[in-house]
């Protein structure tokens, strides 16, 4: 007799807490983070989204347009009423905004979930509150901490920073835990710029200390006299959107413009006659710099004692960008030393600064609080920009503004779709098949497709075959957010083979295979001959269809679950284990043989839509021909 070595009995033990192996359990049993199926949702009717009680499906759950990508660039808001499927009267998505957002954007909100504005919250405070709360709306105030996500227990799905800046957001952390990040990234640029601009010129004329001394009382024409701006070289330091828009509006004043930026492409910046240099040449020669870079490990304090003691006797400096890329003491210093002849300061390491700040008190420099994104439009744009963003992220759908996880252009994510289904499927069947389930370290994923290698964007795919690998084996909650990150502290291996076929570039794959190396398997004719346990499904009207396990060509659509059996190939077999099926009333929507030669070895691949009972499954057993065989749960 052929036992039957269901994978529910040996992964039982050791696996998920609950001891259940069941499909699709991250959505009914796993904390409430958002399942990568709601950030890319396969099913286009609706995305599952876990509520707060652990519970899934229709209540709860969240109608989703299907895989499209969030128009969050888009600025027009959405229509409220378009937001929510009417029909849907679960529990309504929870959104917190803890700083003050734009009213159109906080309209698009409510027209989706339940909106609490809670202003000025302490860290304790939002500790305390945030695992009520699905999403997070921030600006540059919030500090969104590992704490924070820690505290979140899994409920928090998206943090949307309204605006560009997401040095205030744990960004490891927030991977780590499966959420998702997005900002708001273009529409506050011209805001940003413009305040620069506003910054150099009143810094150069004295604007706020020639003010401040006339509301005293006073009348000092020959103290206020300024320098000229046309003529005299500007470096702009980040040459990204806001830096560009500042060189575009200096070149307007007639300066000449250089700037530093190792990412920036030359021709951009030749287009605009600004010169890319290195970042000694930029410090060296310019008469004023404007930073525009974002803060970051490498950006921390890049303006120091040395680098300031490189620059212009006289330089002025504009900061619109962050106060952590300048060391707030040196500048100090450096503008009691003469060296830097004023400073322009929109942002500060801390904010707010101290009221005894040197830096804010000294009497060459002009401050203002962190106003650069401040203007009615940019306001009002970015909040739009964030709702639309979240609310996407919300509905399932993959933002254009996640910060980190990919950003997969709707038309891939379209076609790519059938694939995604047949990954994480091929990622439950392949451990499914390892003899105890778990120990798995080394998966090879090959991907067969007429198209160019290069045109093949495989980091959906792999990430769902992570999902299907470490899901049924583990309590663990996998998305496209964190799968790289679970893999890796799982110690899961994965290497990828793309192999260019004669086939129609038409459609993106032609099929995909997983190799589990170096295991031993449960159902022995999985396995290949160099020792992997390996099986491979194409995508076939649409459908996903499991057609190589091991050496055996089968072919078995992947809807229901899969019963594989290896026998001697005999005339009614298909007949005896159909009858055995229909006898206990396991309905069955596919078989397929596959055989090496007539009359020696078959594969008999069978969809069954339900699990079959323990009995039902001893019975096909004990069939005298069936060598060995194995039920998947998909
Ligand atoms: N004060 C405000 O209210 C306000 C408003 C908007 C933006 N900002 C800040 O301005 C900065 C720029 O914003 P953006 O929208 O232009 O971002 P961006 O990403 O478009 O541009 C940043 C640029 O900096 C470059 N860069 C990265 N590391 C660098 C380095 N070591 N040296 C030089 N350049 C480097 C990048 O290549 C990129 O081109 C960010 O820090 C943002 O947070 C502040
Ligand atoms: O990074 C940004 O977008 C700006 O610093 C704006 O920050 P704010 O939203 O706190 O004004």
């Amino acid at each position: 007799m052929a036992s039957a070595t269901s994978p529910s009995s040996s992964i039982k033990a050791s696996a998920s807490p609950n001891g259940t192996f069941s499909s699709n359990s991250n959505y009914s049993k796993k904390p409430n983070r958002i399942s990568f199926a709601s950030i890319i949702n396969p099913n286009p009717i609706s995305a599952k989204i876990c509520n707060s009680n652990g519970s899934s499906g229709r209540s709860g759950s969240i109608v989703s347009s299907g895989l499209k990508v969030a128009e969050s660039t888009g600025i027009a808001p959405l229509d409220a009423k378009d937001l929510r499927d009417p029909a849907d009267s679960g529990p309504r998505p929870t959104i917190l905004v803890s700083e003050k957002l734009g009213e159109a954007g906080l309209k698009v909100l409510r027209g989706f979930g339940e909106v609490e504005c809670l202003y000025n919250l302490s860290p304790e405070e939002l500790r305390e509150k945030i695992s009520s709360f699905d999403a997070l709306i921030v600006r540059s105030g919030t500090k969104v901490t590992r704490q924070v996500f820690e505290a979140a227990k899994g409920r928090l799905k998206v943090v949307g920073r309204a605006g560009v800046g997401i040095d205030n957001v744990d960004l490891p952390a927030a991977t780590e835990f499966g959420c998702l990040v997005v900002n708001a990234p273009t529409a506050n640029t011209v805001a940003a710029a413009e305040h620069g601009i506003a910054l150099l010129t009143s810094m150069a004329r004295n604007v706020a200390q020639s003010d401040a001394s006339m509301k005293a009382g006073k009348w000092e024409r020959n103290k206020y006299v300024g320098v000229s701006l046309v003529g005299k070289t500007l470096a702009v330091i980040g040459f990204g959107k806001v830096g560009s828009e500042v060189a575009r509006r200096a070149k307007g004043l007639g300066m000449h413009v250089i700037a530093h930026d190792p990412y920036a492409a030359a021709d951009r910046a030749r287009a605009m006659s600004v010169d890319l240099v290195s970042f000694h040449e930029a410090i060296c020669t310019a008469d004023f710099i404007s930073l525009h870079m974002p803060l970051t490990p490498t950006t921390k304090n890049v303006f120091n004692e040395q680098t300031f003691s490189k620059m212009k006797k006289g330089v002025r400096i504009i900061n619109v960008a962050r106060g952590g890329v300048i060391d707030e003491e040196a500048l100090v210093r450096a503008l009691d030393s003469g060296v830097v002849a004023q400073a322009a300061l929109d942002v500060f390491a801390e904010e707010p600064p101290s009221k005894e700040s040197k830096l804010v008190q000294h009497h060459n420099v002009i401050v203002t609080p962190h106003l650069g994104a401040s203007t009615k439009e940019a306001q009002e744009g970015v909040a739009i920009e964030i709702a639309e963003a979240v609310v996407g992220a919300l509905n399932g759908e993959l933002s254009a503004t996640a910060v980190n996880a990919p950003m997969v252009p709707p038309e891939i994510l379209t076609e790519l779709a059938p694939y995604v289904v047949l990954a994480e499927k091929l990622g439950r069947l392949a451990v499914q098949l390892v003899a105890g389930g778990g120990g798995v370290q080394s998966v090879k994923v090959v991907y067969r497709s007429a198209r160019d290698p290069d045109d093949l964007d495989t980091r959906l795919l792999r990430a769902m075959i992570i999902k299907g690998i470490i899901e049924p084996i583990s309590s663990s909650f996998v998305n496209l957010v964190n799968a790289d990150h679970m893999a890796k502290q799982k110690g899961l291996r994965i290497s990828e083979e793309r192999v260019t076929i004669d086939s129609s570039p038409e459609s993106p794959l032609d099929s995909i295979q997983v190799n589990i190396s170096n295991m031993d398997s449960k159902f022995a004719s999985a396995g290949t001959e160099d020792g992997h346990i390996s099986i491979e499904g194409q995508v076939k009207d649409g459908v996903p269809h499991l057609t190589c396990v091991g050496t055996f060509d089968v072919d078995v659509s992947l809807e229901g679950n899969v019963i594989l059996c290896r026998q001697v190939d005999q005339p009614g077999m298909i007949g005896i284990v159909g009858n055995i099926l229909g006898q206990h009333n396991v309905n069955v929507s596919f078989m397929s043989v596959g055989r090496t030669a007539p009359r020696k070895q078959a594969i008999m691949a069978i969809g069954v839509d339900e699990a079959p009972r323990k009995e039902t499954l001893d019975e096909i057993g004990n069939v005298p021909a069936i060598e060995e065989f194995v039920f998947l749960d998909l």
